[in-house]
């Protein structure tokens, strides 16, 4: 564990006045919709308290002043339900580090379709992609828009795995609700990398298993027992930008893992600190929103010790 938060460490950008806005990472999230708008905020919020220095959020029409309220940090553009959407969210994608697909997207085919062109162009133009939520449920309608794009990270929960692998590794869906012993989610979270062509993937749960189909690392960084909603989404709002950075830096920096494997532990070991801290103080009330109070010194704790 200690090993691979040091390598955490070496891709986390030092904060200096040569600097412009910007440079520490322009993250925009894919998700909003009539239902969920929390989804989306817990993400877009987390890439900024990690230390993105903008974040944007593309959602539907309905969704966009109830996130603009949550929030004056956050830029949200209202063309996730428009004809045109594909080409306005194209627009901004030069000016974009990473891309975080899926929290609270819901499964309005109409949308499906935009996120799908979304998704080719963000491919086309090498975008690093963090897929997660309704996201999957579109990757596992079709795993050939992800199939071997390197600069993915998938971040299922129990469920969500689950889906994709009986989508992509043809496992018995018998085999899908029992739950896995630490062996079995090794190989099951390996496969299902390899399945997608070294996509790196992200299983969420008791402990969290990362592979890129080469390598598994486990993160077992203490949590809680609070499972309220919009934990995964704090992480995959934190790994948009830990992608980034950890890409930017290289394998050089991030020695024998992949540098998305190492973003990804970072966002798990920082939701699982996060979620320690605010139990530590809120107990069983403990929802997500103390947890995003935690990003601050959670990240202090572990990655600048
Ligand atoms: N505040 C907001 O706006 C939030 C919005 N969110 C958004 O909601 C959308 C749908 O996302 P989702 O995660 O609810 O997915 P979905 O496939 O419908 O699964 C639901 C069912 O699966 C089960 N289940 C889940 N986990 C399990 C586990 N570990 N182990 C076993 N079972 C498990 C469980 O079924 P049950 O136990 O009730 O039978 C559960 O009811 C998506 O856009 C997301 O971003 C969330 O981000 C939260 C905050
Ligand atoms: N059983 C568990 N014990 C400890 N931590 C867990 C457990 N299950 C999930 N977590 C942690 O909670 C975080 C979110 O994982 P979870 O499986 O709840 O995602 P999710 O269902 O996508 O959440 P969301 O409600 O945001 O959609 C991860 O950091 C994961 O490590
Ligand atoms: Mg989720």
């Amino acid at each position: 564990m200690e090993n691979t938060l040091q390598l955490v460490r070496n891709v986390v950008p030092s904060l200096t006045t040569k600097k412009h806005k910007g440079q520490d990472g322009r993250i925009g999230v894919v998700g909003g919709c009539r239902e969920y708008t929390g989804a989306p905020y817990f993400a877009a919020i987390s890439a900024l308290k990690v230390g993105a220095d903008l974040s944007h959020v593309f959602c539907t029409q309905e969704a966009a002043p109830v996130i603009k309220s949550y929030s004056p940090e956050l830029i949200v553009h209202p063309v996730l339900d428009s004809p045109d959407a594909v080409r306005d969210v194209e627009q901004w994608l030069p000016r974009l580090h990473a891309l975080v697909v899926g929290p609270g997207l819901g499964r309005d085919d109409a949308l499906l379709e935009n996120v799908k062109g979304i998704l080719e162009a963000s491919k086309a133009r090498g975008v690093p992609v963090v897929i997660d939520a309704d996201g999957l449920w579109l990757i596992a309608q079709q795993p050939a828009l992800i199939q071997g794009y390197r600069k993915a990270v998938l971040t299922p929960n129990h469920v969500e795995f689950g889906r994709l692998s009986e989508a992509v590794v043809s496992q018995p869906a018998t085999q899908l609700g029992a739950p896995l012993d630490g062996g079995d989610r090794h190989g099951a979270v390996l496969r299902l990398s390899q399945a997608l062509g070294n996509v790196t993937v992200v299983q969420k749960g008791e402990q969290d298993v990362i592979s890129d189909g080469e390598q598994v690392l486990v993160c077992s960084q203490e949590g809680s027992g609070r499972r309220c909603g919009g934990q995964g989404d704090l992480l995959s709002g934190s790994l948009g930008v830990l992608a980034h950075w950890a890409l930017r830096a290289g394998p050089g920096k991030t020695g024998g893992p992949s540098p998305l494997l190492v973003a990804a532990f970072g966002a798990c070991a920082l939701t699982r600190q996060c979620s320690q801290q605010a139990f530590q103080k809120h107990g069983r009330a403990t929802t997500t929103s103390d947890m995003v109070t935690e990003v601050g010194p959670a990240f202090r704790r572990l990655f600048e010790a």
